[in-house]
């Protein structure tokens, strides 16, 4: 609410208001630099707003400690880079298991392994990434964003690298995890099919500046 960015002393972004329910999925488009990506980090806690605030249910993203952000970011959130920041040295498996052993969940092997056979990567899950395809690689992003059930899953331009048919598969895989999860699903992109396909819309093209 009353949502404002600042970036060094250049550049403030003044959000319009958002209020989602549990499981709502939202595409947010405009063209670059309209700030897309800082709203999906400011959303998930990475950073801080001058003024407004950012919750998720009963939790207070922006007043909370720099520790309980951090909780909170493991805990309920799951994050999908546009480049998907894998570690290259890691297995699939690894990959996905990491970011559960940093967020001290039990089991995380076992979890790891359950979020990609979910994801049709089982038979994948010994490959370090640049043994896999760019979509195989997305669904390893996916597999370790959503591993740990997070009530929140936020999507940097998840069909960037991709053609039509894959575009479109990835779509369905996202809006689909999101769904069986029960987590609210926050997609920025460019690309109108996915703009297109989720339910609602935030668009930043008028501006936000300022
Ligand atoms: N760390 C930073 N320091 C200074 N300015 C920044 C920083 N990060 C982003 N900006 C500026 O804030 C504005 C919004 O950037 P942001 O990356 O959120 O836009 P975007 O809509 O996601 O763009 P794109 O579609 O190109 O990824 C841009 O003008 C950008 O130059």
């Amino acid at each position: 609410m009353g949502l404002r960015v600042q970036h060094g002393r250049e550049v403030t972004l003044s959000y319009p208001d958002l209020d989602l329910p549990p499981g709502a999925q939202l595409a947010v488009t405009g063209p670059s630099g309209t700030g897309k990506t800082t709203l999906l980090h400011t959303l998930a806690g990475l950073l801080t707003p001058q003024s407004g605030e950012v919750r998720l249910g009963d939790f207070n993203v922006t007043a909370a400690s720099a520790a309980g952000r951090d909780l909170f970011r493991r805990r309920s959130v799951g994050y999908v880079f546009q480049d998907f920041h894998l570690m290259p040295g890691l297995s699939a498996l690894e990959n996905v298991e990491l970011g559960l052993r940093v967020a001290g969940t039990a089991n995380p092997r076992a979890l790891a392994e359950r979020a990609l056979a979910r994801l049709d990567l089982a038979h994948r899950r010994h490959h370090r990434p640049a043994q896999l395809s760019t979509g195989e690689r997305q669904r390893v992003a996916v597999a370790r964003a959503v591993a740990h059930g997070p009530a929140l899953l936020l999507v940097d331009e998840p069909t960037a690298h991709l053609d039509r048919d894959r575009a479109g598969a990835a779509l369905e895989l996202l809006q689909g995890t999101a769904s069986e999860l029960g987590a609210t699903l926050i997609v920025v992109t460019h690309d109108p099919l996915v703009a297109g396909a989720l339910p609602q819309r935030l668009d930043l093209s008028a501006g936000v500046r300022g």
